[in-house]
């Protein structure tokens, strides 16, 4: 992406209209989710959720976030049933998070934010790969998962353990044999909506599906997300923290509900 978007000062989410003119559009993300105003749906179906370790490829830091990159030519790495009708691949996950543990999710909760929020990002196999399917309006399903400040999450430790070779911008390493499985909760009850992509170029094409019970981070944990860099090797060093769009106009969106 040539465009030299990001999260500081003077090109942060507040300017990103200037160059993503849909960042005002009707569909955005994030959300502040109200649960009281979501809508239980008896007809909403568990989240199916079946990935094949083996199919993790590399861990990236790509200058805004770091994610996992997935091998996504076969069906072994899926979700279905949820929201969602048809098959869709895990592409990658990623996190956003704070500068302090107050802040750093992007959807809220009754307007609370939480230290930060993990999007495993998956895409529609009606279409040919996930760049076709990236601009279509049911294209991708991101599953966003709560981190909340307790005890430490060991599942996160492999994930953590890599990030000290991919300190600067551009640092990639091979990240083999991960099960995506055991970031999650236990519940997979689930809120979901019709949004974007939360970065630019904030594409309109993203069936949320947001998990109501979050998994914990512990402080020293958050600690090692906040030593990346947003900056690659030989420029002014700058940390990477508070990489979070705030909520967006809901614009009489309905958030349905999977539970009572
Ligand atoms: N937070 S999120 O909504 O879950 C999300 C999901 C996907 C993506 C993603 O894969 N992007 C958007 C940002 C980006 C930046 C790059 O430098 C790049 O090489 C690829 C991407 C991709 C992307 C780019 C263009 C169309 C679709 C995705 C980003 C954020
Ligand atoms: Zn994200």
């Amino acid at each position: 992406m040539s465009h030299e978007w990001g999260y500081g000062a003077t090109n942060g989410p507040d300017f990103w209209a200037d160059n993503f003119p849909i960042a005002n559009g009707p569909r955005q993300s994030p959300i502040n989710i109200v649960p009281k105003e979501a809508q239980y749906n008896s007809s909403l179906k568990a989240l199916k959720l079946r990935y094949d370790p083996s199919n993790a490829k590399g861990i990236l830091n790509n200058g805004h976030s770091f994610q996992v990159d997935f091998v996504d030519d076969t069906d072994s790495s899926t979700l279905t049933g949820g929201p969602i009708s048809g098959t869709y691949r895990l592409r990658q996950f990623h996190f956003h998070w704070g500068g302090s543990d107050d802040r750093g999710s992007e959807h809220t909760v009754n307007g609370i934010k939480f230290p930060c929020e993990l999007h495993l990002v998956h895409w529609n196999t009606k279409y040919p790969s996930f760049g076709e399917a990236a601009d279509k309006p049911d294209g991708l399903a991101v599953v966003g998962v709560f981190l909340k400040i307790g005890a430490a999450n060991p599942r996160l430790q492999k994930v953590l353990d890599a990030l000290d070779v991919i300190k600067n911008k551009g640092k990639q390493t091979t990240f083999a044999n991960f099960d995506a499985k055991t970031l999650l909760p236990g519940s997979l009850d689930y809120w979901t909506y019709d949004g974007s992509l939360t970065t630019p170029p904030l594409l309109e094409s993203v069936t949320w599906i947001v998990l109501k019970e979050p998994v914990s981070v512990s402080p020293a944990q958050m600690a090692k997300f906040r030593n990346l860099l947003f900056t690659g090797e030989g420029e002014a060093p700058c940390c990477m923290v508070d990489n979070y769009r705030p909520p967006q106009p809901l614009k009489g969106r309905q958030v349905r509900a999977s539970f009572k």
